[in-house]
């Protein structure tokens, strides 16, 4: 399954411009992607998830065609198979853990969860190990809790590929190098590609055996 990338957008807010112009294909189990604050790195990634709609372009994956201004064709995100987890988690924080997997079932208008979705959500709470803080609200959990909850909502809607905007970064030092054992373990169990964003040379040592670097917008090198 490969995810092919080639996009541009223009973006400003009175003063300030900035433009991504960015070209990439990823068909293996990670991609990091990283470079300085500022690079364009979690709109290059916003703009896979369906966030961010490019000027121009077209971003497929696994022969869905997600984004084509040729075809004029854009697939909303929550219509995207990919899990996405931003760089804050974006948990809710009136919302208990379980609540806040179950939201990412997807099934807004949906007033009771079946059978099904309770067992999807009970599977992923034991992969993560997060089934004691089920009943607990994101403030009072830890970083690496609130993180695996991240994770748990973005796979809850059983998605083909994963994009992390700095899984680590509001992590310490210790826990950061756990987490990143835990994602290379995670990765076999559910084995999708992972696409993740990073400015720590720690993920690239670890992950990093495809890494496209990105300064100002652009692509600079791709290490594959
Ligand atoms: N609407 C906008 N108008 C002008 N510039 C913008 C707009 N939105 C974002 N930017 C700028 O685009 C640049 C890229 O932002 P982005 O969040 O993708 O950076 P990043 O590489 O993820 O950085 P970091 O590692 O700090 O998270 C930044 O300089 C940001 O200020």
């Amino acid at each position: 399954m490969s995810l092919t990338v080639d996009i541009r957008k223009k973006l400003s807010d009175g003063n300030r411009k900035f433009e991504l112009d960015i070209q990439f294909e990823f068909s293996g189990e990670f991609q990091v992607l990283y470079g300085p604050s500022g690079a364009g790195k979690s709109l290059t990634l916003r703009a896979l998830a369906g966030l961010l709609k490019p000027d121009f372009g077209k971003i497929s994956f696994a022969n869905t065609v997600y984004f084509d201004s040729s075809s004029k064709k854009y697939i909303p995100p929550q219509k995207r198979n990919l899990g996405y987890v931003p760089q804050s988690y974006g948990l809710f924080p009136h919302l208990t853990v379980r609540k806040n997997i179950e939201f990412g079932l997807n099934k807004f208008f949906q007033f009771s969860t079946s059978p099904k979705d309770k067992e999807t959500v009970s599977y992923l709470m034991n992969l993560f190990e997060i089934q004691e803080t089920s009943e607990s609200y994101p403030k009072h959990l830890s970083g690496g809790q609130k993180q695996r909850v991240a994770i748990a909502r973005a796979l809850a809607r059983d998605p083909k590929i994963l994009l992390l905007d700095e899984p680590f970064a509001a992590l310490h030092t210790d826990l950061r190098d756990k987490m990143r054992e835990e994602l290379k373990s995670l990765r076999k169990k559910i084995s999708m590609p992972i696409l993740l964003i990073s400015h720590d040379p720690k993920d690239l040592e670890y992950f990093g055996s495809n890494a496209l670097y990105m300064e100002d917008g652009k692509i600079i090198s791709n290490r594959s």
